[in-house]
Formats: structure tokens, C-alpha cells, sequence
């Protein structure tokens, strides 16, 4: 029986998870449960599974959930530092990182300094602080698996045994396959009136407001090429992206002899996660079966970095390395709560981080406080910056 801790219990990734332990109580008990604001969720969480931990990070929320719980075998603790100590709990197996932003960065780092196995959806963890984490896991033994789908997509094309922050033996390059997000058809002349509800209605998955957006402006592929680097070893130059609109192949390994390997399957989430709980055991989910018959034909496109400049923004961070992925990052996180604020329009969000981006002292990447100081200094500048734009 496997001990999970599920950081972000109360999101998009917590819920796929959750789907794939329901259909295996004999192989997973979870052990851990974090949330943030969501009170109601969490409480029927506890009530389901009574985790033997459960932290709930905003105050607020903490003290509804601590008034209404009357699950004796949950114990309750409030805020990021509790956070961090739980995922080191030594009973904990696995921790699922499915918080949305650079606040899951320090829960990440705790669960890799304590060697656990992580499985990771957190992307914005590993854009910021990659590398810290990859030595990190290095040193502590932690094995890091991708839930991401497209990089648990090449993780599944690599041979056996393959481990996370090590370049891959005879691999040419990677391909990672993106939807296009809503838009990727729409007339640049149109992004102008594009609305919150209409960059969240991803066309294929079905994800939380934030990743949604950063998949309609394509940050999302350019924070994943930064991802890419880190958890592979590869040079940005080595990472390709494709649009694929159907959103089937999750992403390919291009290697040396041109042969290419891609994982298909449907676009569920509880693939991947199930494969990353699995550790090699191939898990039955709920994720509707792939029928290709259906899908009739599969798209490849190139992107158009003119019409989203997010992703050519990603490449330059990474490139220009050190400090700069989490300027970008942390700008990106900003101009999207922006956006879904309705402060800014959609066409905005690539603009702010071009300037914040190439505004910013770039720095070398030393230690996770350096960080945590950097973000706030990158959000209070990007609230000022919009706050002029009026
Ligand atoms: N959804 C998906 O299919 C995919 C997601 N990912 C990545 O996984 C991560 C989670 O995405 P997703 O599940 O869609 O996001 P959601 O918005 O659905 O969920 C976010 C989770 O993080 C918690 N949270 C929010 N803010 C904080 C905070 N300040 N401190 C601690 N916890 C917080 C939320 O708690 P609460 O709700 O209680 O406030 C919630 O549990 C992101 O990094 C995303 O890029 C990657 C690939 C696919
Ligand atoms: C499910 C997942 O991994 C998301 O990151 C997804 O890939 C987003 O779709 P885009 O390809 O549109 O960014
Ligand atoms: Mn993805």
C-alpha cells in the first residue's frame, strides 16, 4: 500500500487523481491532503478518505474547515511552512504536487530534499527553480515523474530505467505537441475583445482557469519547453513544439536513427497519473478509451510565434538563463489573474512579460529564499506596471 500526499487536493489535478486512488483502494492510501480557499471541497475530502494530515494554507479557509470538521482521525494545520514539514512526514511515499503557481515551489523542494518520489504537475515550480530542484534530487535520491502530458509522454518514450535531470543517450530531440489553445485560428485582429470565459474553454482538456489561459496565449507550451530542459537535460534548441489541435499525441521522442516514439491516448489527465502512481504498472482509470477510428485524422502544424510571442519569450528566458524563467514566470502569473480580473485585455499578457522579462537585473539561481524574495519583487513591479497601463 502506497502512502500519497496530494498537494492541491482541491483543483483540476487533485480531482484526476483522486479519480485514479478511487479505482485502486487496495494500492493507495492517501495519507496527506493539502488545499488553499476551498473549504467545502476539502471537508468532503476528509469526510471521504480521512487523510491523516490535512493542510489548509489560507488562514481564512482554515478556520472554516477546523469550526466544521468532525473527522477524529484527521489531524488539521494551517499555512506554507506546515506545507512543507508534511510532505516530509516519513510515512509518505508519494507526493503528488498539483498546486497551480509558483506557491507550490516550496512544498516541491521539501518533498525532493526528503527523497520522496514526486510526481509533478506543478510546472511553475520547476520553471522558477529548476536548478535547485534537479541537483537537489540528485543529492537526496528523490525521483521525479512527470504528470505533465507531455512530459510524462516523452518520460514513457524514454527506455526503462531513465531518470529525470539526465540527457538522454541517442536522442536527437523532443517534440511536444500543443493544442493551440482556443484561438490558435482566430485572427490576431480579434484577440483585442477576447474574453476570461472564452480563454478558459480550452478545446480539448479540461484544466483550471490559470493553466487554461497560459494555454490560449501559449505560455503554457513555453513554460513546458522550459520544464522540457530541466527534467531532460536538453538543450532548448533540442525541444521542438508542433500544434496538434486533436491533442492525441502527447508529446515524441525524435531519436538519433529517426525513429520517433510518441504516446497517444485521449486527453484526460488520469493517464498520466496513472501512469506516474503506477511506477511501471499500467493502471486502469476512468479516461474514455482512444478510438482512432473516431478521431479520423491527426494535425501537425508549426507554431506562429508572431501571433503568440509567449512561446519565442520562453525560449529567450531559457537561453538567457539564470534568474530569467522566473521573472517570466512570476510576471506571467500576474498579467493571467489580470486578465481573468478583467484589468487587461488578452493581447496584454505577452506585452507585460516582454517588458518585465527584458526590464529585470538578470541574476544567478542560489537559493529558494532568493527566489521566493524574487517573486514578490516581480509581482509588486507587474501590479505597478498594469496599474499604469490604466
Ligand atoms: N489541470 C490539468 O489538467 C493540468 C495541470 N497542470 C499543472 O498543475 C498545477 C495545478 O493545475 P490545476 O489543477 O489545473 O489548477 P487548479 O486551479 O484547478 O487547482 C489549483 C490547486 O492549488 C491550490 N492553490 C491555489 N493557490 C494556492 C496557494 N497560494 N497556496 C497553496 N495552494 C494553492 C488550490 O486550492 P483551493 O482550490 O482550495 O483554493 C487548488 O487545490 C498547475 O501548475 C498546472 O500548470 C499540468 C498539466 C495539466
Ligand atoms: C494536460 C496538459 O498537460 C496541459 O498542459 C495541456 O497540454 C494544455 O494544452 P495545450 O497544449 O493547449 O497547452
Ligand atoms: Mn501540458
Amino acid at each position: 500500500m502506497k502512502q500519497v500526499a496530494i498537494l492541491g487536493a482541491t483543483g483540476s489535478i487533485g480531482d484526476s487523481t483522486l479519480a485514479v486512488i478511487r479505482c485502486h483502494p487496495d494500492k493507495f492510501n492517501v495519507h496527506t491532503l493539502s488545499a488553499h480557499r476551498n473549504s467545502d471541497k476539502i471537508l468532503a475530502l476528509i469526510e471521504e478518505f480521512a487523510p491523516k494530515h490535512v493542510i489548509i494554507t489560507d488562514e481564512t479557509a482554515y478556520r472554516t474547515v477546523a469550526q466544521s470538521c468532525n473527522q477524529t482521525h484527521t489531524s488539521l494545520y494551517c499555512g506554507a511552512n506546515a506545507l512543507n514539514a508534511a510532505v516530509q512526514d516519513t510515512a509518505i511515499d508519494m507526493v503528488v504536487a498539483g498546486i497551480v503557481g509558483n506557491a507550490g515551489m516550496a512544498s516541491v523542494m521539501s518533498a525532493v530534499e526528503a527523497g520522496k518520489i514526486l510526481l509533478l504537475a506543478n510546472k511553475e515550480s520547476i520553471v522558477t527553480a529548476g536548478a535547485l530542484v534537479m541537483p537537489l534530487a540528485e543529492k537526496s535520491g528523490a525521483q521525479i515523474i512527470p504528470l505533465d502530458s507531455e512530459h510524462n509522454a516523452i518520460y514513457q518514450c524514454l527506455p526503462n530505467q531513465y531518470r529525470t535531470g539526465h540527457r538522454p543517450q541517442s536522442v536527437a530531440h523532443l517534440t511536444l505537441t500543443a493544442s493551440g489553445g482556443p484561438f490558435w485560428n482566430t485572427p490576431v485582429s480579434d484577440f483585442e475583445s477576447i474574453t476570461p470565459a472564452q480563454a478558459v474553454a480550452h478545446p480539448q482538456w479540461d484544466m483550471g482557469a490559470k493553466i487554461s489561459v497560459d494555454s490560449a496565449t501559449l505560455m503554457n507550451k513555453g513554460l513546458e519547453v522550459i520544464e522540457a530542459h530541466w527534467l531532460f537535460n536538453m538543450p532548448v534548441e533540442h525541444i521542438h513544439v508542433l500544434i496538434h489541435p486533436q491533442s492525441i499525441v502527447h508529446s515524441m521522442v525524435n531519436y538519433a536513427d529517426g525513429s520517433v516514439l510518441a504516446q497517444m491516448g485521449t486527453p484526460n489527465m488520469q493517464i498520466p497519473i496513472s501512469h506516474g502512481l503506477g511506477l511501471g504498472q499500467r493502471l486502469s482509470n476512468r479516461a474514455d478509451l482512444l478510438e482512432l477510428s473516431e478521431i479520423g485524422a491527426l494535425q501537425f502544424f508549426a507554431p506562429d510565434v508572431k501571433k503568440f510571442p509567449n512561446l519565442a519569450l520562453a525560449r529567450q528566458a531559457i537561453k538567457t538563463g539564470g534568474t530569467a524563467p522566473a521573472i517570466l514566470n512570476a510576471a506571467n502569473e500576474v498579467a493571467v489573474a489580470a486578465f481573468l480580473e478583467e484589468k487587461i485585455h488578452f493581447t496584454k499578457i505577452s506585452d507585460i512579460n516582454d517588458r518585465m522579462l527584458n526590464s529585470m537585473q538578470i541574476e544567478d539561481v542560489e537559493s529558494v529564499p532568493q527566489l521566493i524574495e524574487l517573486d514578490s519583487i516581480v509581482h509588486r513591479r507587474t501590479r505597478d506596471f498594469i496599474r499604469r497601463l490604466g
